[in-house]
């Protein structure tokens, strides 16, 4: 039974499928911090969050069953990215479920503030009925600067456009081509500010975008330009907004996202040109329920082993990449445990070469799954999330390669481990009907079904040597199930690979490894 703790308010609806899944016991404490989170994630599988709750390196630390922190939203700023892909801890988001919802808001704030609506509303429910006061601007041939051009900052170009506004677009990421296709211009980001009546942020929170919005930025805008925040706070430097404000430079700001929330009382609402909402962009029946669904999704295939999409600290696999690569997993993962086990010392490189149809496409996320199987014998608490950084981190150089030799085979990959003192490789394919076979270990020719108990033996090739050890696993009732024998040349270096029904007790590993012509023996689990 897998524990999922959400401590976030979700919708419902949406975590329907979690709370009808007969594998998962949902645990839902709102609100949950401190200690109590500390020891509700102790023995959790999931965390599913908003933005409320911060999942600190601490919290991630604690969660020693924890295989997934799911994040019902875009934004994944509340979260150690860093810490949970260092722990193996899949990082999840649902990117999509608000976009529409959050660029609706925006524009609902974009059309308050050129009208002051809330300002209006405030004077006429206290009585008041002054109209002069609050005579806006119109939308209508105004040019809007968007500041991030992705998801929400292209659904709000469609409705600007609707209300005939120019609009000009600033993304280090925007193709020409991109820009064409939703009828904004391109812009650097000094023309971008310059142009803008109105400008808008939709970056993500970095430590570039980080008061990208600053006193030096608002020097160069228009006057009586009208800012909008409805991305994140501290994108915009709050102070340099309130000095721009009280100068009056800018007109007006609507702001959704604070850099501190709740704000309580911040100096910017002491500003009647000022309009917010508490962080309300993604706030809809629909947009929650989206979010909530696909997160619940995600978590239950994470925990089920099954293929997901949004992963934040994993390159995302296409479905089809991942269809096409799916018949090499077993290869991929047999291969990189073999090659572990028989090395037995500190690995310094690890070398992965694909050819033939394995050599057309994008064979990251083999390589990925092979680390994680090499390293699993030499580095604990290893997964597919933080295998490289783990690699990295013990100053394992990986290299992934692609040849042209495929030496006969449909397919065919080699996996080479490198120490200060040896370095071993095991080649593969897979054969039709047959599925994986290793084909070469260290030089010698084989024909092994990776499967099962081996037994590796490195000898010497003279007459006598395969009987010999045969003998003496049957005097001890270890019955071979099958046997592959590689060697060079007569009489030189050879390899015996027995599978073989039951483990070696360790006398009877010493008696081998004592033979004359036997050099090395391990067992080797698949
Ligand atoms: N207010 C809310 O409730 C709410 C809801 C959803 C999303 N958000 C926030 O809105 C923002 C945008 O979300 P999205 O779904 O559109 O994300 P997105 O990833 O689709 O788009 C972000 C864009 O910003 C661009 N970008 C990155 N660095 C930049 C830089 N230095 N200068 C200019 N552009 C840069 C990226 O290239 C990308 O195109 C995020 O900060 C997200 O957290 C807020
Ligand atoms: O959970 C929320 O409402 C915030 C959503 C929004 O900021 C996001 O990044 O998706």
């Amino acid at each position: 039974m897998y524990k999922v703790l959400i401590t976030d308010p979700l919708s419902d609806q949406g975590i329907d499928k979690l709370l009808r899944a007969e594998d998962v016991e949902v645990v839902r404490k709102i609100g949950l911090t401190g200690e109590a989170l500390l020891s509700e994630i102790a023995t959790a599988d999931a965390l599913l969050v908003r933005s409320q709750t911060k999942v600190t390196e601490e919290v991630i630390n604690q969660g020693s069953r924890l295989k997934v922190i799911a994040r019902a939203g875009v934004g994944v700023d509340n979260i150690d990215i860093p810490a949970a892909t260092r722990k193996g801890v899949i990082v999840v988001n649902a990117p999509d479920g608000n976009t529409i919802s959050t660029a609706e808001h925006t524009f609902a704030m974009l059309i308050s503030l050129a009208r002051n609506i809330p300002q209006a509303h405030r004077t006429v429910i206290n009585g008041e009925w002054n109209r002069k006061a609050f005579v806006g601007v119109e939308l209508n041939q105004k040019t809007l600067s968007i500041i991030g051009f992705g998801r929400i900052g292209s659904e709000l170009a469609k409705r600007a456009k609707a209300f005939r506004m120019n609009v000009i677009a600033f993304d280090p990421y925007l193709t020409e081509e991109r820009a064409q296709k939703f009828g904004v211009q391109k812009a650097s980001f000094n023309e971008a500010i310059a142009a803008g009546d109105f400008i808008t942020v939709h970056t993500p929170l970095t430590k570039e975008t980080r008061h990208m919005i600053n006193h030096e930025v608002f020097d160069k805008m228009k006057d009586g330009v009208r800012i909008l925040n409805c991305a994140r706070g501290g994108i915009i430097d709050e102070t340099a907004l309130y000095d721009a404000i009280v100068s009056g430079k800018v007109a007006g700001a609507a702001l959704d996202v604070f850099e501190v929330e709740p704000p309580g009382n911040h100096p910017l609402f002491t500003l009647p040109q000022v309009i917010c909402t508490p962080h309300l962009g993604a706030s809809t029946i629909e947009a929650q329920e989206n979010v909530a669904v696909d997160v619940s999704e995600e978590v239950l295939h994470i925990l089920r082993g099954e293929p997901f999409k949004n992963a934040v600290n994993l390159p995302s696999i296409p479905a089809e990449l991942q269809q096409k690569l799916a018949p090499y997993h077993e290869l991929v993962e047999k291969l990189g445990h073999f090659v572990g086990q028989m090395t037995t010392e500190a690995i310094k490189e690890i070398t992965i070469t694909y050819a033939g149809e394995l050599a057309e496409g994008d064979v990251a996320p083999l390589t990925r799954m092979m680390l994680k199987a090499v390293l699993s014998h030499h580095l604990a608490d290893i997964n597919f999330v933080n295998a490289p950084h783990l690699a990295k981190q013990r100053g394992i150089h990986v290299l992934e390669q692609k040849s042209g030799h495929s030496h006969g085979f449909t397919q065919w990959l080699n996996i080479e481990v490198k120490t200060d003192k040896n370095q071993h490789q095991v080649s593969g394919t897979l054969l039709n009907g047959f599925g994986p076979r290793i084909i070469k270990i260290d030089q010698f020719p084989v024909d092994v079904s990776p499967k099962g108990h081996l037994l590796f033996i490195q000898h010497r090739d003279q007459p006598g040597a395969i009987g010999r050890v045969g003998t003496l696993l049957g005097s001890r009732d270890i019955n071979i199930a099958t046997m592959q024998v590689g060697r060079k040349q007569a009489g030189g270096q050879a390899i015996m690979i027995l599978r073989i029904d039951k483990a070696i007790p360790y006398d009877l590993m010493n008696a081998l490894k004592q033979m004359d012509e036997i050099q090395s023996v391990m067992e080797i689990d698949l």
